[in-house]
């Protein structure tokens, strides 16, 4: 698994392992690593014509002793001051390893093969200030290959929001742990590839991290294997309540990701019956309210449903329930709050608003923030979609989840409904309502990705594409 921790905890991680070390021993971790790091990316150092961003801390710190290493290998190395005042022994330690001040940044950064951003890291505040924005676009124009130090400059470490400009990095190298900002877009885009280069801190950061990316191992851990004694019942049965005269895909969707998530049994409930039964005669078809449809033990209510009724038969039941698309339209709080069993909502950014009362770019810039607020409101499980998925615990205390496996071939019609009915099909096995969410995404941006392997796919390819997915998952 990886974890992702907010500044205030790396600052007091730090400050725990600086006490027992001489000073300057992190920094020269840090730097060590990230000269290494660029390294790497330049393939060749002797030669090579590399430009330093250096705002006024640490981070400029940072950047000048990995320049220093560099300059030691032979490359040409040049510091562009941003600051007031440049920290005094990376600045001493470059200009002694044969570095240089640039007299005319513009003139370097046009001939530069790497620029590493060491403007602002953990202590940035708000975005670039404006005499830095055409710097930062020189070294993005140049063709220079842009290496981020600890975090792209302009980007929000805590919560993945970019306010005004940020530099847009090819990679970012950073120190200690993971920052939320580099799992959570909008940030992440900025990031490149992030590359995490350990500087001692992992026995001192705290317990809950702020962040959880699930890998194979911990997803295969969570998904249910039948055992010799299980039968259809026992596997758990998720019931669908989808699709309408106008959508009654969105009812075939659902089933087929429910068919794939587990439950041993899928009942549908509403009145795209026939279509659900010509695509999937394995599900068990209902056409009268929900609360006759017989015992299921999770609930998956909303895709397609237009103005279907049944949502208060489902709402108002004793086991946990998954609402997604027009299930949240008009969603009662007080009612969710009241329930005696669990609820995952599954918005969008567009869904998320409305829920909010606020605009859906509002919540795609403030995604983490967007997801904890409508967790901790109707004291649900909240599933966040697009292009970073959230998935966010009612107690603030748990860490919210990112989807690792994602992937933008997924913006296509109809791959929410195969994502709901999927991980309603995981409640029913009885995974708590994090697990249930968290792995559903997982499977489904892994689906998406053997489906579409390069080309664009429709809902349903990663609905037949989830079987091979979990296969992976689990071996
Ligand atoms: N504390 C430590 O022991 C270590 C710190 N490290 C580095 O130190 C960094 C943190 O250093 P600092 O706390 O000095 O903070 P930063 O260097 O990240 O930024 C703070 C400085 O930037 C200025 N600043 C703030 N917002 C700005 C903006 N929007 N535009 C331009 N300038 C702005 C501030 O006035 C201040 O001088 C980390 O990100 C990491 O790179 C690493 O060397 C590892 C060890
Ligand atoms: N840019 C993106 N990158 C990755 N995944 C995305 C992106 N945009 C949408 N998705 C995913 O695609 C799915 C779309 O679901 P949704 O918006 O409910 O569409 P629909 O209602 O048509 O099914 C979700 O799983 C979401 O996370
Ligand atoms: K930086």
């Amino acid at each position: 698994m990886r974890t992702a921790y907010r500044v205030e905890s790396v600052r007091a991680a730090e400050a725990a392992l600086m006490a027992g070390l001489p000073e300057g021993t992190l920094m020269r971790r840090a730097a060590a690593g990230l000269a290494g790091a660029c390294a790497g990316l330049l393939g060749r150092v002797y030669g090579s014509r590399v430009v330093l961003l250096v705002g006024s801390g640490a981070n400029g710190g940072d950047a000048l002793y990995a320049g220093a290493g560099l300059a030691r290998r032979g490359a040409g190395v040049t510091a562009v001051l941003l600051g007031a005042r440049a920290h005094e022994g990376g600045l001493a330690a470059l200009l002694a390893a044969g570095g240089r001040v640039a007299d005319d940044p513009f003139a370097v950064l046009a001939r530069a093969d790497l620029v590493l951003d060491g403007i602002t890291g953990i202590g940035g505040r708000g975005g670039l200030r404006p005499e830095a924005v055409p710097l930062v676009r020189a070294a993005r124009g140049s063709g220079a290959v842009v290496v981020a130090v600890d975090l792209p400059s302009g980007v929000d470490a805590d919560t993945g929001a970019v306010d005004g400009e940020a530099v847009r990095a090819d990679a970012t190298v950073t120190f200690g742990a993971y920052k939320p900002g580099l799992l959570v877009d909008p940030a992440r885009e900025y990031a490149g590839a992030v590359r995490l280069v350990d500087i001692g801190l992992a026995d001192l950061l705290p317990s809950p991290p702020e962040l959880e990316a699930l890998h194979h191992a911990d997803v295969a851990g969570l998904l249910p294997v039948p055992a010799a004694e299980s039968d259809k019942y026992r596997r758990g049965v998720v019931g669908v309540v989808a699709g309408s005269a106008r959508y009654p895909g969105a009812a075939v969707l659902a089933v087929a990701g429910a068919l794939r998530g587990g439950a041993g049994a899928v009942r549908y409930v509403g009145p795209a019956g026939a279509a659900v039964l010509a695509r999937y005669p394995e599900t068990l078809v209902h056409a009268g309210p929900p609360a006759d449809a017989g015992r299921v033990q999770a609930w998956v209510l909303g895709p397609g449903l237009g103005d279907t009724p049944g949502a208060d038969d489902v709402l108002g039941s004793d086991v946990p329930v998954l609402v997604d698309a027009d299930g949240l339209r008009a969603l009662d709080m007080a009612a969710v709050r009241a329930r005696p069993a669990p609820t995952l909502l599954t918005p969008h950014a567009g869904e998320a608003a409305a829920l909010l009362g606020t605009d859906r770019a509002d919540v795609e810039a403030r995604r983490l923030e967007a997801v904890r607020e409508l967790a901790a409101r109707y004291g649900a499980t909240v599933l966040l979609k697009g292009s970073t998925t959230l998935v966010a615990d009612p107690d603030p205390g748990v860490p919210v989840r990112v989807n690792p496996t994602g992937t933008p071939w997924l913006a296509t019609a109809g791959s929410g409904d195969v994502l709901s009915g999927l991980a309603g099909s995981l409640l029913a096995t009885g995974l708590a309502p994090r697990d249930a969410a968290s792995a559903a995404a997982y499977l489904h941006g892994l689906a998406a990705r053997r489906a579409a392997a390069g080309a664009p796919v429709a809902a349903h390819d990663v609905a037949d594409a989830l079987p091979g997915a979990w296969r992976d998952v689990a071996a």
